[in-house]
This record gives C-alpha cells, sequence and structure tokens, in this order.
C-alpha cells in the first residue's frame, strides 16, 4: 500500500465536502477518482498533497503519518500534483519552470535541475521549451504542468482534469504518457470528467458523491452500479 486515508474529512463551516474516506492506493496502480460536480474530488487531492489539512481522520504515505506534513515536505516526499487550473509562474519560460520545480522540491543544484528539466521536457514532448509561457498551446500548458509535477521526482502523482480543453488526438498523447509514467513505477490518481480516458487508463476507480465512497471497483463494474448511474442522474436533473 502506497498510501492510505482513515476515516478523512474535511468541513468548510457546516458543509462536509470529504466524509469519512477509507482510500487505498496500491504501489503501481491508476487509480481513477470520478464523481459528479462537487462531489469531493479536488478536495480529497487537496488533503492528500497537504494544501489542505483534514477536519479528521489521518493520511499515511508509505507507513508514515503524514497528515498533518505541509505540503512542500509532501512533495520532496514523493507526492506531486497538478492542478486543475494550470499555475506555471508566467514570467518565466516552459523550460525555466521545469527548473524552478526540481530546484524546489528535490533540492538540487541548479546544474543538477537543469539537467533533470531536460530530460522531463523530452519525456513529456514538450516542444520548443524556451518559449514563453504565452507562447504555449493549452495543450502545451497541460504537458508543463505534468513536467512541474515530475520536478518533484514523485512516488504518486495525482493529475486533476488534465484533460479539459483538449481534442481526443491530444487526450490520447496523454493517456500514451500517463502509461509511459506508470512503466517508471510511478503510481498516479487520475480525476477525470472524460469518462472514455477513465475507462482506457485506470485499473480501479473510486467513486465519490457528496464526500463519500460510493463505489469502487473496475471502471466497468462502477460504470453500470446503480448507485453510480443515480448519482450522475442527479447531477443531469
Ligand atoms: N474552500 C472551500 N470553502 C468552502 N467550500 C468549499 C471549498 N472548497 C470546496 N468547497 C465545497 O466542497 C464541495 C466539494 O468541492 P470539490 O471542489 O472538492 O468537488 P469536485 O468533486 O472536485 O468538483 P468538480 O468536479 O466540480 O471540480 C463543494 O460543495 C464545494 O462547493
Amino acid at each position: 500500500m502506497l498510501l492510505r486515508t482513515e476515516k478523512l474529512t474535511k468541513s468548510f463551516g457546516g458543509l462536509v465536502a470529504v466524509k469519512s474516506v477509507d482510500l487505498n492506493v496500491n504501489q503501481g496502480e491508476i487509480l481513477g477518482i470520478i464523481g459528479p460536480n462537487g462531489a469531493g474530488k479536488t478536495t480529497l487531492t487537496n488533503l492528500i498533497s497537504g494544501v489542505l489539512y483534514p477536519t479528521e481522520g489521518r493520511i499515511r504515505f508509505e507507513d508514515k503519518d503524514i497528515t498533518f506534513v505541509p505540503a512542500h515536505l509532501r512533495a520532496r516526499m514523493g507526492i506531486a500534483r497538478t492542478f486543475q487550473l494550470v499555475r506555471p509562474l508566467r514570467d518565466f519560460t516552459a523550460f525555466e519552470n521545469v527548473v524552478v520545480s526540481c530546484l524546489f522540491a528535490r533540492g538540487e543544484s541548479l546544474r543538477e535541475a537543469r539537467k533533470s528539466a531536460r530530460k522531463i521536457c523530452e519525456l513529456v514532448e514538450l516542444d520548443q521549451p524556451e518559449r514563453r509561457l504565452d507562447r504555449l498551446t493549452v495543450f502545451e500548458l497541460k504537458k508543463l504542468e505534468i513536467a512541474r509535477a515530475l520536478g518533484c521526482q514523485p512516488k504518486l502523482l495525482i493529475l486533476d482534469e488534465v484533460m479539459a480543453g483538449l481534442n481526443s488526438e491530444e487526450m490520447q498523447r496523454i493517456i500514451q504518457l500517463v502509461r509511459s509514467l506508470r512503466e517508471k513505477q510511478i503510481t498516479i490518481c487520475v480525476i477525470e470528467h472524460v469518462m472514455s480516458v477513465i475507462s482506457q487508463l485506470t485499473d480501479r476507480v473510486i467513486v465519490l458523491d457528496r464526500g463519500e465512497i460510493i463505489a469502487e471497483g473496475p471502471y466497468e463494474k462502477v460504470a453500470h452500479d446503480p448507485k453510480v448511474i443515480t448519482a450522475y442522474l442527479g447531477e443531469e436533473a
């Protein structure tokens, strides 16, 4: 078990966004986290990455209790995530963004960080990384967001809706990239609204609804679960 949460709960005032969630992430798997809008997926990601601390419950990573470990130290321990809204440093080039991530997350020297960043840019196939960010397409910004997360040398990589705004060919390229990362022994959690991506990419899926896990298993199984169908229909109603 790489990551385990026990009765993880986060309340915002009266609203319980994540409610007593027991989540296990196995070493080497690609786990999908799905659920209708407002189900608590991003809050759960924020709790795991340390952007937020829980109201109750514990988080264990590689058998260490990290419940209240600050985000930057979690990054050094090997937990990396992308953000739903990409958050690059706007005044830097793409390459410099990746260098910064390697410098801070890995604690590398500038020389080492530049070398690592070059390899990461090749891995994610970032074209012309010396360009400024205002010259990048949405697809390239998404790859940059993944590249920045890879700067942490993650053991666990959480992808928060990386497919939003991409066309189907670009999605296929990201799917290939994510598969290649798994081959490099990186465990991956994918939060995604695009179900064809979830079905192609994941070994297992958990479904959140109103902060709780309502179903768990292979995508084909959970997609036919009446509780899941009802949760999604509720969203459309
Ligand atoms: N900082 C906050 N303060 C107050 N309420 C919040 C905060 N963050 C999230 N919430 C609420 O918590 C609930 C879960 O939100 P969250 O963003 O985690 O859901 P989600 O599943 O990621 O949704 P989406 O798919 O729309 O991104 C929502 O009702 C949301 O309004």
